[in-house]
C-alpha cells in the first residue's frame, strides 16, 4: 500500500472513473459546516450531500468538517485535498460498493469553527458529536455558541443547526443546550435558528486496515482516511428549516413534518438490539457484532426484545412495514463483513441506555409487562461494567467504584441501577436481578 501515490485532487485521475466523486470537487463551494469529523459523518451526510447536488447541479454544499477531539481525522482529510473514500460491504469482504466523495472541502479543528459560521454562504450546520456531546458544559455546543455569536455580529441570517446523533428529540435536546448556554444571545436563537431533529442510520464501524488496504487494491491509491459500512442507509428529517438546505430528498432523504415515530422505532429497535448483542456479545468473548448474533442464544433474545418488549411500545407510522423492518434489522446485525465492533457498541453505554432501553422497561413494567429482554440487556450491561478491563465511559470511574462494592447480582443492580434509571420502580430492581444472576 505504501508505494500507491496519496488520494488527491492531483491523483484523482488514477481513480477509476467508476469510483471518482459524483461533483467536481473544485468547483464546488461550502455551504454546510459540521461538528464531528468522525467516521459516522463520512459514510453518511457527506454521501447524501455529495448525491443531492449531482442530482441538482448545485455547486454550493460543500462541507465544512471540523474534528472535535482530535485531529488526526481533520489532518489526514485535509493532505487528501478533502477526498476519502466509501467502501460498503454486504456479506462478503468484496466491497459492493467503493466510491471517492469530494463534497468534503474543508477541516477545522475544535474552537476553529466559530469563526465560519460567520459566512453568510453557510446556512446548514450538522452534528455528530456523540451523546457526551449534548452534555452541560460540553465543548461542542460551547463553539457552536460563539459561532451563533459571530454570526449574528456579522449579520450573516438564519441558520439551521441539523443533529444527526441517536439521540431522541435530537432537535429539542440541541436546542436546549444552546439555548442555555446562549446568555444574551437567546434571542437571536431563538428568532434565527431553527433546529429540526432527524432520524440518522447506517451502521459504520471504526475504520480497520483492512479498509485503506482494499481501498489501495481497488483505486490504486493511499486512503488514509477511508471508511467501510453497509450498504442500507437512511435519513428522516424534520422539514424545518431556517434557510436553504441542499436538496438531500434527492439523495432519498425523507422530509417530514414529525420524526418522532420514526426515531423511536430506530432507536428501541436498531440501537437498542445493538446495546444487547454488544453486551452480551462480550461477555461471551465475542468481537463483533455478527459474530455476537451468529450465536443462537443472542439471535433469539434480540428477536424478542424487537418483538415482546420494544413492540408494543411504538407508534408505528401509518402504512409502515414493522415486520420487514425487524426482518431486515436481523439481516443487518449479521452481515458478517461489516466487523462491526461490539465495543464500539457497548461505548457510553450510561448515556445510550438511558434512551434506548430504559424506557422500554419503565413503559412495559408500567403496563403490567414482564419486560425480560430489555432487563436482560441491562443486567448484560452491568455485569460488563463490574468485569470490563476498560470502560469507555463518561461515567467510567463512578461506574467502576459504584460495582466494586457489589457481591452478587442484586448489591450490582442497586448500586449501578440509579445511574440509567434513578426513578426506576422495585419491579425493575427485582426483574434485572432475576436476569443478572443467569450472567453471573
Ligand atoms: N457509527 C454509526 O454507526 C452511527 C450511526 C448513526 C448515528 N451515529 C451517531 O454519530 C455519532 C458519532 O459516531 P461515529 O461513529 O462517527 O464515532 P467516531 O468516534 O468516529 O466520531 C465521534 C465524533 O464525536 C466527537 N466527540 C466525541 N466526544 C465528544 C464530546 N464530548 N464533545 C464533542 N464532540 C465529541 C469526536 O471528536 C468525533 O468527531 C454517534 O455517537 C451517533 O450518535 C453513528
Ligand atoms: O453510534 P452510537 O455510539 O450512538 O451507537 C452505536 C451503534 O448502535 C450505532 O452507531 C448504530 O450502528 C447506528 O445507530 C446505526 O444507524
Amino acid at each position: 500500500m505504501t508505494d500507491r501515490p496519496l488520494l488527491g485532487l492531483g491523483t484523482l485521475d488514477r481513480v477509476p472513473a467508476a469510483s471518482r466523486p459524483l461533483i467536481d470537487p473544485a468547483k464546488t463551494e461550502v455551504g454546510v459546516l459540521h461538528l464531528g469529523l468522525g467516521v459516522f459523518h463520512r459514510a453518511h451526510q457527506v454521501v447524501y450531500t455529495e448525491e443531492a447536488m449531482a442530482a441538482t447541479g448545485e455547486t454550493r454544499w460543500g462541507i465544512c468538517a471540523a474534528g472535535m477531539r482530535s485531529r488526526a481525522t481533520a489532518d489526514a482529510v485535509a493532505a487528501q485535498d478533502g477526498l476519502f473514500s466509501v467502501l460498503a460491504r454486504d456479506g462478503g469482504p468484496a466491497p459492493v460498493e467503493l466510491r471517492v466523495y469530494g463534497a468534503l472541502r474543508e477541516t477545522r479543528f475544535g474552537a476553529e469553527v466559530a469563526e465560519r459560521l460567520a459566512d453568510p454562504r453557510i446556512t446548514v450546520v450538522t452534528l455528530t458529536v456523540t451523546e457526551k456531546g449534548y452534555l452541560p458544559g460540553s465543548d461542542a455546543i460551547a463553539w457552536l455558541v460563539a459561532g451563533l455569536a459571530r454570526r449574528a455580529a456579522a449579520g450573516a441570517g438564519p441558520v439551521t443547526v441539523l443533529s444527526c446523533d441517536n439521540i431522541p428529540h435530537n432537535g429539542r435536546v440541541l436546542a436546549d443546550a444552546v439555548l442555555a448556554a446562549a446568555g444574551h444571545l437567546r434571542g437571536w436563537i431563538e428568532e434565527n435558528v431553527a433546529f429540526p431533529s432527524s432520524m440518522v442510520d447506517r451502521m459504520v464501524p471504526y475504520a480497520r486496515p483492512e479498509d485503506p488496504e482494499q481501498v489501495a487494491a481497488a483505486l490504486g491509491v493511499t486512503d488514509r482516511a477511508a471508511v467501510a459500512t453497509e450498504p442500507f442507509r437512511q435519513w428522516v428529517i424534520e422539514d424545518r428549516f431556517a434557510a436553504g438546505r441542499p436538496a438531500w430528498e434527492k439523495a432519498g432523504a425523507l422530509l417530514v413534518p414529525d420524526v418522532a415515530p420514526y426515531e423511536l422505532m430506530k432507536l428501541r429497535l436498531l440501537n437498542g438490539g445493538h446495546s444487547l448483542i454488544a453486551y452480551l456479545g462480550l461477555l461471551h468473548g465475542c468481537e463483533t457484532i455478527a459474530e455476537a448474533v451468529s450465536r443462537d442464544d443472542i439471535a433469539a433474545a434480540v428477536r424478542a426484545l424487537m418483538d415482546e418488549d420494544v413492540t408494543p411500545t411504538l407508534p408505528v407510522p401509518e402504512g409502515f412495514d414493522l415486520a420487514a423492518y425487524k426482518h431486515t434489522l436481523m439481516r443487518r446485525f449479521a452481515n458478517p463483513a461489516l466487523r462491526h465492533q461490539t465495543l464500539k457498541v457497548a461505548e457510553d453505554g450510561s448515556l445510550k441506555l438511558p434512551v434506548r432501553l430504559v424506557p422500554v422497561l419503565q413503559e412495559r413494567l408500567a403496563a403490567g409487562a414482564t419486560p425480560a429482554h430489555a432487563a436482560l440487556a441491562i443486567a448484560a450491561w452491568m455485569r460488563w461494567v463490574s468485569i470490563a478491563p476498560r470502560l469507555d465511559d463518561p461515567l467510567a470511574d463512578k461506574l467502576r467504584a459504584a460495582a466494586a462494592t457489589a457481591t452478587d447480582p442484586r448489591s450490582l443492580v442497586e448500586a449501578l441501577l440509579p445511574f440509567i434509571a434513578p426513578d426506576a420502580p422495585p419491579e425493575a430492581t427485582d426483574l434485572i436481578t432475576d436476569r443478572l444472576a443467569a450472567l453471573w
